[in-house]
């Protein structure tokens, strides 16, 4: 195991120094659902008035620090935290740019599926997008198998506009694509035992993001405990228990079974093959599980926007807000 000392080595190096990698996270879904907003709020902690529509792929870095804290002051960073930047890549959901948006699907290392809650059938339209992103994208540090629609990655899936959805009287459908995310998830041994994917949680009430972002409503946990899953996954992959996907063989797992149901029409297509050259991107040595990487395209991170540790993100409306932990993950059918 001598790589890993090197790169704890190389990773106490560049501790207090600028982030040491990067995670890339695509967030889809259809026109108008509140990508945009939400890559806003998440990135800048508040609301935008009147986003403009997105044009092609907008990318918005975000700073996030990984690792447990080996000093009680929020100032100083114990030895073993370091700093990641989270690419936020929002993409179009406009039909004018179905032709050529999968041109942003590249070197993926998590997806961020958006609906609006008060439109059902911007769910019902999640797993195709699934399904293109899996037939059309790289992955970086893709699972031995397939999730919805075959796509290889982690995801979590935000129900938005719930402040439209509450007025309207639309109640959000039980989300069993969240579930069906959480399940997968644990089920490779992505995450500790102790901790679990905030996947169903809901905004507080009936806000939207909009809302929430005026009230500064607290919680930034589900998107971030997410990115830390990317970041663990994609540099920290020893850290995983021994269950971890990579030596699970993908006939055992419920997933491909999970992307077959999504949707009767969805191709379950395995993301295509990785070869190359290693990822030059990163400044840690790569894992075994990188070593095969194509490089991404040579996007330089726009200057990171830093978030106070005091930060507060709202809660997502991701799905029914009544459900318990143990009911959600009973369930496996996808029924968007
Ligand atoms: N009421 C309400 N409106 C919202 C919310 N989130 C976003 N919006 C509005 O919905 C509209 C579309 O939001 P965008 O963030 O541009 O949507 P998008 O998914 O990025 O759209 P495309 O760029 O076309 O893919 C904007 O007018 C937003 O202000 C919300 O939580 N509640």
């Amino acid at each position: 195991m001598f790589w890993r000392t090197d790169r704890e080595r190389e990773l106490k190096e560049v501790n207090g120094g600028p982030p040491v990698g990067q995670v890339r996270v695509l967030v889809v879904g259809d026109s108008g659902v509140g990508k945009t907003s939400l890559v806003h709020l998440i990135v800048k902690g508040s609301s935008i008035a009147r986003p403009s529509q997105t044009v092609g792929c907008s990318v918005s870095v975000k700073h996030v620090t990984y690792g447990s804290s080996g000093s009680s002051s929020n100032s100083i960073k114990g030895d073993s935290e370091r700093d990641f930047f989270v690419e936020l890549w929002d993409v179009s959901g406009h039909e004018r740019y179905k032709d050529c948006r999968s041109l942003f699907y590249s070197q993926i290392n998590g997806v961020i599926f958006v609906h609006d809650l008060s439109q059902r059938r911007t769910k019902t339209s999640l797993p195709k997008w699934a399904a293109e992103v899996a037939a059309t994208g790289t992955f970086s540090a893709p699972l031995g198998s397939g999730g919805p629609g075959g796509l290889p990655v982690p995801y979590i899936v935000i129900g938005n506009k719930a402040d439209v959805a509450a007025k309207e009287g639309v109640r959000g459908s039980s989300g069993n694509l969240v579930d069906a995310a959480r399940q997968w998830v644990e089920k490779q041994g992505l995450l500790p035992s102790s901790e679990e994917l905030p996947l169903t949680e809901s905004f507080p009430g009936s806000g939207g993001i909009l809302a929430a972002a005026k009230e500064a409503r607290i919680d930034k946990e589900a998107v971030t405990k997410f990115f830390r899953l990317l970041i663990r996954r994609r540099y920290f992959s020893d850290e995983l228990p021994t269950s971890s996907p990579w030596s699970i063989s993908p006939t055992q797992m419920p997933v491909e079974r999970l992307g077959q149901s999504l949707n009767d029409d969805d191709h379950f297509q395995k993301a295509p093959s990785l070869g190359g050259d290693p990822y030059k991107y990163n400044t840690l040595p790569p894992l075994p599980a990188q070593r095969n990487l194509t490089p991404p395209p040579t996007l330089y991170p726009q200057q990171p926007v830093s978030l106070s540790e005091n930060y507060n993100l709202p809660r997502f409306a991701l799905t029914g807000s009544s459900e318990n932990g143990s009911a959600r993950s009973k369930r496996m059918d996808i029924n968007v």
